[in-house]
């Protein structure tokens, strides 16, 4: 069993969003593994990088990532750092996988004053800038393909996916 698609990007590209808007036009189920992580644990994953560390939530995504993998086929949205695991890079080789981009604005803008994104607090711009320049290699390495989602909806952006893997399924 393996995921239709499996969308990764930085916070605000809109993973969790477009994952829902295409498992409903393919009539499939929608997993986000922060979801995943926040169910089993029953706490949100602000309180579980204050309670437990970075490095304990890195290790539940490492997990989450691997069972979604292996036992889901409908679509599959990471959360924004989960590439950033060795083993989750290795995992994903192999399966389509979806760079939502986002520039620096679109990203700050989506992503707002919520304290829902520990990673964010503090200046949120600067933080959302060295991500997106640390990570965006590493999406671009993983990547199946990628989607431009500036100045676009959600529904446009799961259209565009829709459309291209439907013509290859
Ligand atoms: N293409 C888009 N255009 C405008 N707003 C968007 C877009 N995609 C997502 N959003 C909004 O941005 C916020 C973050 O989206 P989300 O799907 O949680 O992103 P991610 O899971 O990649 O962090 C949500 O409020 C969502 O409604
Ligand atoms: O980029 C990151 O390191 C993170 C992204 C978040 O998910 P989204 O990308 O869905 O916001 C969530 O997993 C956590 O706050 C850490
Ligand atoms: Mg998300």
């Amino acid at each position: 069993m393996s995921p239709r698609v499996v969308l990764v990007g930085p916070m605000g590209s809109g993973k969790t969003t477009v994952g829902r808007l295409l498992a409903d036009r393919w009539g499939v189920a929608v997993r986000d593994t922060d979801e995943d992580i926040e169910r089993a644990e029953g706490r949100t994953i602000s309180e579980i990088f204050v309670d437990d560390g970075e490095d304990r939530f890195r290790e539940l995504e490492r997990a989450a990532v691997a069972a979604a993998l292996d036992a889901h086929d409908g679509v599959l949205s990471l959360g924004g750092g989960a590439v950033l695991a060795d083993a989750t890079r290795e995992r994903l080789a192999g399966h389509t996988v979806v760079f939502l981009r986002v520039g620096l604005s679109d990203a700050v803008k989506r992503v707002g004053l919520g304290t829902s994104r520990p990673l964010l607090l503090g200046n949120v711009r600067s933080r959302v800038k060295a991500l997106l320049d640390e990570r965006t290699p590493i999406y671009e390495q993983v990547a199946t393909f990628s989607v431009d989602t500036d100045g676009r909806s959600p529904e446009d952006v799961a259209e565009e996916i829709a459309v291209a893997l439907e013509g290859v399924a």
